[in-house]
């Protein structure tokens, strides 16, 4: 991978540190993450590896990467600029709230840039948030407890990190649902539609479902519907079972309605905020 511009070379070194991660690039901070070398109590919550420039948000998900419910304590080696963008009032990684109900992490979505009512609701704001990743695939799982799932399927492309993150949850493996032309091994392709209303294909690697095998399909959103169902539509092709579908939100579309009367659902909006979701408009600005 290309190195990320808020990587630069540690300050000092700490003792015990990961010599690797003095190289400052991608690999060292994963290495100094590995299992026996991955940040616990006795950790500063500071990847010493990780130096930010120009306040990067990046980093300031870096350095903040563990669940935390008070101010973070700092290692000294931390630039004054991370320190800044930890204090950012771009968003706090931190704060949590004291009752956390089924979806308190939706408003970690706001601010939406496409105007102050309505917007493409997008959460990758929510994914930088460590307690909220983690209550939002707790949630998305909770109604598939004690169900019996082979695998996890996501969709391409920010239906893998909700897919991945459940996948690891469950301790099952993750199939990455393409879209066409990403893939150089033998796969099935299926035409679909989306919200665009454009023609598109999506495709599978054809090795790894076997018949009988039940999937859990993941993906961020279900607006018209038409993405899921091709993912549904290659799943079965291929002999497989949908345990189960799961999506952030899953639109009152005439698809989204199709899915969750032919299949097991599971999403994170209530049912207050629903009619709002379906309008694309977040009410939190
Ligand atoms: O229900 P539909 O109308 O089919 O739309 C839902 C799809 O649209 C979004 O992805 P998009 O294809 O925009 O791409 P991305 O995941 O790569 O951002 C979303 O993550 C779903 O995959
Ligand atoms: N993240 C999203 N927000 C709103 N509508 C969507 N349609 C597909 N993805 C969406």
């Amino acid at each position: 991978g290309r190195e990320h511009p808020c990587l630069g070379a540690p300050t000092t070194q700490q003792p015990g540190q990961d010599s690797r991660a003095r190289r400052g690039d991608i690999a060292g901070l994963q290495a100094a993450l590995l299992p026996g070398t991955r940040p616990g109590p006795s950790w500063p919550r500071v990847l010493t590896g990780a130096r930010c420039r120009r306040g990067c948000p990046r980093s300031a998900v870096a350095v903040c990467d563990a669940p935390c419910d008070g101010p973070a304590r700092l290692s000294p080696t931390t630039s004054t600029q991370c320190l800044q963008s930890l204090r950012s009032p771009r968003m706090d990684l931190c704060h949590v709230p004291t009752t956390r109900e089924k979806g308190w992490y939706l408003a970690l979505m706001a601010p939406n840039v496409k105007g102050p009512n309505y917007a493409w609701l997008d959460p990758s704001r929510l994914y930088c948030h460590p307690q909220g990743l983690q209550d939002c695939v707790a949630d998305l799982l909770q109604p598939f407890q004690g169900d019996p799932i082979d695998m996890v399927a996501g969709i391409d492309a920010m239906g893998f990190i909700l897919g991945a993150a459940a996948a690891t949850t469950l301790r099952k493996g993750f199939l990455a649902v393409r879209k066409a032309g990403h893939l150089c091994v033998q796969t099935l392709e299926q035409p679909y539609s989306d919200y665009s209303g454009r023609e598109k294909v999506m495709e599978v690697r054809t090795d790894t479902i076997s018949p009988g095998l039940r999937i859990l399909l993941v993906d961020q959103w279900v607006e018209t519907g038409g993405t899921m169902r091709a993912a549904i539509q290659l799943v079965e092709r291929l002999g497989g079972v949908v345990a189960g579908v799961a999506a952030i939100c899953i639109e009152d579309s005439e698809g989204g309605r199709w899915i969750q009367e032919h299949y097991k659902c599971s999403h994170c909006v209530p049912p207050h905020l629903q009619p709002r979701f379906n309008r694309h408009q977040l009410g939190w600005e």
